[in-house]
């Protein structure tokens, strides 16, 4: 990763990003990246209206700053990429290789996607691998904490007693390459608000990102628990 870009474009709508509010997109993505608990990096990108807010690709975490921030007009298309509606392009900086699974997300009405590189995340890709197959999702039910993941959108939260189910797609060389398997897995798994990557990590989103980030710290929580659980021999669905 290389440091962060300090440079600022004059005239390219600095005024986006410019924000004394702590919950603006401009300020969130950064303090979340800072603050993640949940993997190395936490690209994160947020839909306020009809902006997207997108962080830096390959910026070290402590140095992003607000006016790293790339903003989008949405709707924009996916591909090609060249035609994205961006209407501010910090200099010197890319967009985050994980802009069109974030636009994905958004295209599913979501108002945050966070991608991180959990190694709890990638350690339970590995176990389903080796105990259930490749095609198989992560299951695991009688878990408190699963209540904190939707059951669907407009659906409520999972109960106890339910089943979550986190499908999981394979690693691509280019992270771009990840978004047909991602339009593949929201498509077999409409209620799903996660994807794990194998040998990679996750993608969440959420309605909002209060909901993004506290759906991917409970799918943590839970990926922690369930590698524990494998290492003792317990099941993870009863
Ligand atoms: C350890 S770098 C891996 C990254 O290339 C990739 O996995 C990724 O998540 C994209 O990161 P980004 O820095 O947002 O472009
Ligand atoms: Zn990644």
């Amino acid at each position: 990763m290389c440091p962060a870009d300090q440079t600022v474009a004059t005239n390219n709508n600095d005024h986006l990003v410019q924000s004394e509010d702590p919950e603006h997109p401009a300020n969130l993505i950064p303090s979340s990246v800072a603050n993640s608990t949940t993997g190395d990096g936490l690209p994160t990108s947020i839909r306020q209206g009809d902006h997207i807010f997108i962080a830096p690709s390959g910026v070290q975490k402590e140095l992003m700053q607000p006016h790293n921030i790339f903003v989008l007009q949405w709707p924009t298309p996916k591909y090609p990429a060249s035609d994205r509606n961006y209407i501010r392009k910090p200099l010197k900086l890319n967009p985050s290789a994980c802009t069109p699974l974030f636009l994905t997300a958004f295209e599913q009405g979501a108002g945050c996607c966070i991608h991180t590189h959990s190694q709890w995340a990638v350690l339970v890709t590995l176990l389903v691998e080796r105990e259930k197959g490749p095609d198989a999702c992560f299951e695991i039910s009688n878990i408190e904490q699963i209540k904190g993941i939707p059951r669907g959108k407009g659906k409520g939260m999972l109960g106890f007693f339910d089943t979550l189910k986190i499908p999981i797609i394979e690693n691509t060389a280019f992270e771009e390459d990840l978004t047909s398997g991602l339009e593949a897995a929201m498509n077999k798994y409409p209620d799903t608000y996660a994807v794990l990557v194998r040998r990679h990590g996750i993608y969440v989103w959420g309605d909002n990102t209060a909901k993004a980030k506290t759906q991917c710290e409970s799918l943590d929580y839970i990926f922690q628990l369930a590698v524990e659980m494998h290492k003792l021999g317990l099941p993870w669905v009863k």
